[in-house]
């Protein structure tokens, strides 16, 4: 179906469109998916400073988590039944002199040629699933890191360049639109399975969150490879510059949740559980069909303060609301093949996984 901005507009507002009309439109029954994950914070020394954000320092210790720190949590996430490496940094880590000296001492070029190594090293050593989210990079440095990834990620975030003058991305040049709009297109071009998403509530308007769509819209018709879609609410934290910024209201998070399933009958659509504890289950009833990655051992060290439900917990919320849970990999099924997945990334999955494909 065919949306105008108008008609997206209409749909995402309280005067609009009722609610429950909206509901009933985007909710279909079925399967809920999610993915058991480890969160590897690899390195937190980022280029930007996003004023919501409490991932990033500027004197991170040790500036890189070593070969060995990872393997071994890594090892211990598998014995736990993880599937998936989710690998997250800074953005241009390498700006970092402390970064840039590690990365000598241990004989690597830059931030993209050590990870490739310790993604390597993921699927030969422990088994695991890289989906790496290193923020915005070249088609170049996409090209590389495909080759040992089941899947990779950038949140767009919003498509709005207006955010580059408040708090927001103010700090930011790395959360520009067109540079995170670039990298999803390149990853289009490459067929890498992508992860994408909206950071909904940093100011942006309801017309910028159809603009956010439909731009992901027009990628998705041009390239498909766009897996899965985010709609993650705005949390706010102490300390950070939005700490007074309020959080989006619920009924926003359902609707833009609504809109997005209805504009992508063909994308998954997730909304992370740890960071709706209490209304998690309204949005499947919205039309969210996915979990994202939920991890038994370790933290979302991006909201640290935002504890996963364990997976029985997951299971009763979801039966609650009449759909039944399925655990998946990161990269969904309908991309596991030769077109999207290099050979050893391929071979991993049909020697390591059959019963999860
Ligand atoms: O646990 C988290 N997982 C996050 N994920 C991971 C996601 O939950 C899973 O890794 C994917 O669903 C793939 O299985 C992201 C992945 C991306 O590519 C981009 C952004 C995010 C953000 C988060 C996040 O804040 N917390
Ligand atoms: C990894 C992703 O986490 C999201 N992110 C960063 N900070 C916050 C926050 N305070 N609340 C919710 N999501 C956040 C951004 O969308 C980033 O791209
Ligand atoms: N810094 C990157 C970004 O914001 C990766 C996720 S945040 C840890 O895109
Ligand atoms: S959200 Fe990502 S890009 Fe923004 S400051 Fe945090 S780590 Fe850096």
């Amino acid at each position: 179906m065919v949306f105008s901005k108008e008609e997206l507009v209409g749909l995402l507002s309280a005067g609009g469109c009722h609610i429950l009309d909206l509901m009933k439109r985007a909710c279909s029954p079925g399967r809920v998916t999610y993915s058991r994950n480890i969160f590897i914070p690899i390195t937190r020394a980022c280029r930007n400073r996003c004023g919501y954000c409490t991932f990033r320092s500027d004197t991170p210790d040790p500036p890189l988590m070593s070969p060995e720190l990872i393997i071994q949590e890594l090892k211990g996430a598998r014995r736990a039944g993880c599937t998936e490496a989710l690998f997250a940094f800074g953005e241009e880590a390498h700006q970092f002199p402390a970064v840039r000296e590690e990365l000598e001492g241990m004989g690597f070029n830059d931030m993209v040629d050590y990870t490739c190594h310790v993604c390597r090293m993921t699927l030969e050593e422990t088994g695991l699933l890289p989906h790496t989210n290193m923020g915005v990079l070249s088609y170049r440095d996409l090209k590389r890191l495909r080759e040992v990834n089941a899947s990779m990620g950038l949140m767009l975030e919003s498509s709005s360049p207006r955010l580059m003058y408040t708090d927001a991305h103010r700090e930011s040049p790395g959360k520009d639109p067109e540079l995170r709009l670039r990298t999803i297109r390149d990853a289009g071009r490459l067929r890498i399975p992508f992860t994408t998403g909206i950071l909904v509530g940093i100011g942006e308007t309801v017309e910028e969150r159809a603009d956010s769509l439909l731009e992901l819209r027009r990628i998705q018709d041009r390239y498909g490879h766009i897996q899965e879609i985010i709609i993650q609410n705005f949390r706010s934290k102490e300390g950070i510059p939005m700490e007074n910024h309020p959080e989006p209201p619920l009924l926003d998070m359902v609707r833009m949740v609504a809109v997005t399933s209805l504009l992508f009958p063909d994308v998954s659509v997730q909304v992370p559980p740890n960071l709706n504890r209490e209304t998690g289950e309204v949005f499947l009833l919205a039309g969210a069909d996915d979990w994202g990655g939920v991890s038994p051992v370790g933290r979302d060290h991006v909201n640290p303060e935002a504890p996963w439900p364990g997976i029985e917990e997951l299971r009763r919320v979801t039966e609650s609301a009449g759909f039944v849970l399925e655990e998946r990999l990161p990269v969904y099924r309908r991309f596991i093949s030769e077109e999207f997945l290099s050979p050893l990334v391929l071979d991993k999955i049909n020697e390591l996984y059959k019963d999860l494909i």
